[in-house]
């Protein structure tokens, strides 16, 4: 690789590190896992915008993150009606409300797109308008599951609806299924918020790994939103692998992943 490309990479991962949502949504987590992970996010090129657990590690994550003296600096996300995307819109915000209870300062809850599929609309609008009254001052990111939605019309109808229900962001996929995010579904996540007028985020997640494809979507959002638009407050990489590729293209050592036991 020629030094022009190593210094591209690099900038991209300075971009990129502090846009991270670092993330552990596995069946077999356990808290020293989640101390672990929440350990990683302590780096010489800074920190992530936020760790993202299952609810019943919120309270480890927050625990870990203020004994790092990370509290603040590092947000709590949580993931709810995860992965499965119900229709229960009490069951969804009650779960909502109790992360929010439990210390999450960030809720990224799936939205019913089988409901979509099947022509509903008001079913994903009114669970994410309840979300986002559950939810309270917490920031609720929609979690759209793109790559089941397929249709490019039916993920903007999605993008409108959780804009409509007062989504902070909208996040392409769970990474639970087969095809999460795509520079095609994150385009029209994009046009949907630049066509809103709001103030909505755009969270790509899944499936996201090398320190290139965190370089091609900031390059669309750039296009798209332009570069100022592009800070923590508005753009995350939802990613359980990326973090570590950024630190490489750093240079930096890679802190072993372990404490799973
Ligand atoms: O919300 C984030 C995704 O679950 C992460 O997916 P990934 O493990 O493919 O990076």
């Amino acid at each position: 690789m020629d030094a022009s490309m190593t210094n591209d990479l690099q900038r991209t991962a300075r971009q990129a590190l502090p846009l991270m949502d670092l993330t552990s949504l596995n069946d077999d987590d356990t808290d020293r896992g989640i101390e672990s992970l929440c350990r990683r996010a302590r780096t010489p090129a800074g920190t992530p915008a936020a760790v993202c657990v299952y609810p019943a590690f919120v309270t480890t994550a927050q625990r870990t993150l203020k004994a790092l003296d990370l509290a603040g600096k590092v947000r709590v996300a949580t993931v709810t009606n995860f992965p499965h995307g119900g229709d229960d819109i009490m069951a969804v915000a009650r779960e909502s409300r109790e992360a929010v209870a439990a210390g999450a300062d960030e809720v990224d809850v799936v939205f019913p797109w089988r409901t979509l599929l099947a022509g509903d609309e008001e079913t994903g609008r009114e669970l994410v308008a309840c979300c986002h009254q559950a939810c309270g001052d917490a920031t609720l990111k929609v979690i759209l599951e793109t790559g089941e939605l397929k249709d490019p019309a039916l993920i903007r109808r999605a993008a409108e609806l959780a804009i409509e229900g007062g989504a902070d962001f909208l996040k392409t996929s769970t990474g639970k299924v087969t095809v999460n995010a795509t520079l095609e579904a994150a385009e029209i996540l994009l046009e949907a918020i630049k066509a809103s007028g709001r103030d909505v985020g755009i969270k790509v997640a899944g499936g996201v790994r090398t320190t290139e494809d965190a370089q091609a979507y900031l390059a669309l959002a750039e296009r798209v939103m332009g570069a100022n638009w592009i800070t923590p407050g508005h753009f995350r990489f939802g990613a359980s692998d990326l973090f570590d590729d950024l630190l490489v293209a750093l240079g930096m050592a890679v802190a072993p992943a372990g404490g799973k036991a």
